[in-house]
């Protein structure tokens, strides 16, 4: 089986004491995690959100992208309610990595947009693979979802991964000037659901 669940312990947060889950991704060599709070594993519609990782914009506060934002935003919606899981996959910068980010950004700083810097490294827009939600959504007993994104290929990667989606909840952040063509490239080239 190439993803093993490991552990799970108490992750008090700002927001409030969630659990966290750990699995190890054997085949891709990462460490997921999922954040959940309440019963999940019930069978009614879970609130979640499936985020990956950033770490300069999780960790840093980088005000490029808005992944901080959502990622903060997300615990508090879930906490609010009292039960819902965020999982937090580990496919920096849209799964090339954290170098392989700095340069694109390299790329951006010089004119580029998102897509077209992938495309300059020899990388596809968005080079996520999100198979590993299934194993973690089954021991989690998760089957429907209400999703918080505005990402069409999360709603299509969770569909495959059997999970039915009640509802999408659009997650909007502020813009900044720093990260005003991030999201307008988002919603151009890679098809989110928002006119940024
Ligand atoms: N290659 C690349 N990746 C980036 C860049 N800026 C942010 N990222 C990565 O983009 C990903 C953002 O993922 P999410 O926060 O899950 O958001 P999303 O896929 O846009 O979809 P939402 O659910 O609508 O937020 C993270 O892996 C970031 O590291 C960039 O300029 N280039
Ligand atoms: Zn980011």
């Amino acid at each position: 089986m190439p993803t093993r669940y490991v552990e799970s312990s108490r992750l008090p947060t700002a927001w409030g004491v969630f659990d966290i889950h750990g699995f190890d991704d054997l085949e891709a060599n990462k460490e997921h995690v999922v954040l959940t709070m309440g019963d999940v594993g019930d069978g009614e519609p879970v609130l979640a959100r499936v985020h990956s990782e950033c770490l300069t914009g999780d960790a840093l506060f980088s005000l490029r992208c808005d992944c901080g934002n959502q990622l903060e935003a997300a615990l508090k919606a879930i906490a609010e309610e009292g039960r819902g899981a965020l999982f937090y996959l580990r496919q920096e910068g849209r799964g090339i990595g954290l170098l392989n980010k700095i340069r694109a950004y390299k790329l951006q700083d010089a004119g580029a947009d998102t897509v077209e810097a992938n495309e300059q490294l020899g990388f596809g827009a968005d080079m996520r693979d999100y198979s590993v939600l299934k194993p973690m959504l089954e021991h989690l007993k998760i089957k429907q979802v209400r999703l918080m994104t505005n990402n069409p290929r999360k709603v299509a990667a969770l569909e495959s991964a059997g999970v039915a989606i009640t509802e999408r909840i659009p997650l909007r952040t502020d813009s900044n000037p720093h990260n005003e063509k991030y999201l307008q490239t988002k919603g151009s080239k890679l098809g989110h659901f928002f006119g940024h």
